[in-house]
């Protein structure tokens, strides 16, 4: 199960949210966050060129969305492993993140071919396992940027990073996220309005039912 959404949209308090609704039903989850910072050099590169280093590294969108890729590639045998060992894997970010975001960098829509890129880059190249669904954490990009600006204004070591303060970027990026969803592409999509808040006792009912 995928939670994607804008910088700043509360995916990491919806992971921790349903992760604790869903042990309070009985069922077992484990939960892995995208970028991997501090477990994978590719993250780490990732997060570095997001704060200004390795020259023009940042300017690439192909070598950025490279980057994440190897990142996630990396973690191919733990996804698998943590799938068999419980009954719902939750991913903070995955494939769609970079389909997202890349086609947002260079101004093209769900259908565009860096979208089609990352499919064949991560999905039949690299093998990744594919989601059983994504959870959309739908907010407006003002929102999302003003829970991010507070988040990094209280928390250390979260400043805004070069993603983060591109308003026109995230801007981008949500409509992008809008046509993934409603193209179902790699797997189906739930929108959830973020600003109205989640219900996790009933999402947690509704997963584990499905
Ligand atoms: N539903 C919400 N209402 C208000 N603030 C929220 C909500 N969800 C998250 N936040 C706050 O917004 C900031 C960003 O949330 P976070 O979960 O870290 O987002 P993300 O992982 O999507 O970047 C944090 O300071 C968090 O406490
Ligand atoms: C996982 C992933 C993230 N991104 C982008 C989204 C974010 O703007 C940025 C950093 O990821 P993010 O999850 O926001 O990390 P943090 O908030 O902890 O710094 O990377 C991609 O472009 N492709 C990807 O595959």
């Amino acid at each position: 199960m995928v939670i994607e959404g804008l910088d700043g949209a509360g995916k990491r308090t919806l992971a921790d949210g349903l992760t604790a609704a869903l042990g309070a039903k009985g069922a077992s989850v484990a939960s892995l966050a995208f970028p991997r910072y501090g477990k994978s050099v590719h993250a780490d590169l990732v997060r570095e060129a997001l704060h200004r280093g390795h020259g023009d590294l940042a300017d690439s969108v192909y070598g950025m969305a490279l980057l994440y890729a190897l990142d996630r590639s990396g973690a191919a045998d733990e996804i698998r492993a943590l799938r068999d060992a419980h009954d719902v894997v939750l991913l903070d970010r995955y494939v769609a993140s970079n389909a997202a975001y890349a086609a947002a960098r260079l101004r093209q829509d769900a259908t565009g071919e860096v979208v089609k890129w990352v499919w064949d880059l991560e999905v039949d190249r690299f093998g990744l396992p594919r989601p059983d669904a994504h959870l959309l954490l739908r907010v407006a990009p003002a929102v999302a940027a003003e829970r991010a600006e507070r988040r990094a204004a209280t928390e250390t070591g979260r400043e805004r990073d070069a993603f983060e303060t591109d308003d026109g970027l995230q801007r981008r990026c949500a409509a992008v996220y809008d046509g993934l969803a409603a193209a179902g592409w790699l797997a189906p999509w739930h929108v959830l309005d973020g600003v109205a808040g989640v219900d996790l006792e009933a999402l947690a009912t509704s997963l584990l039912g499905q």
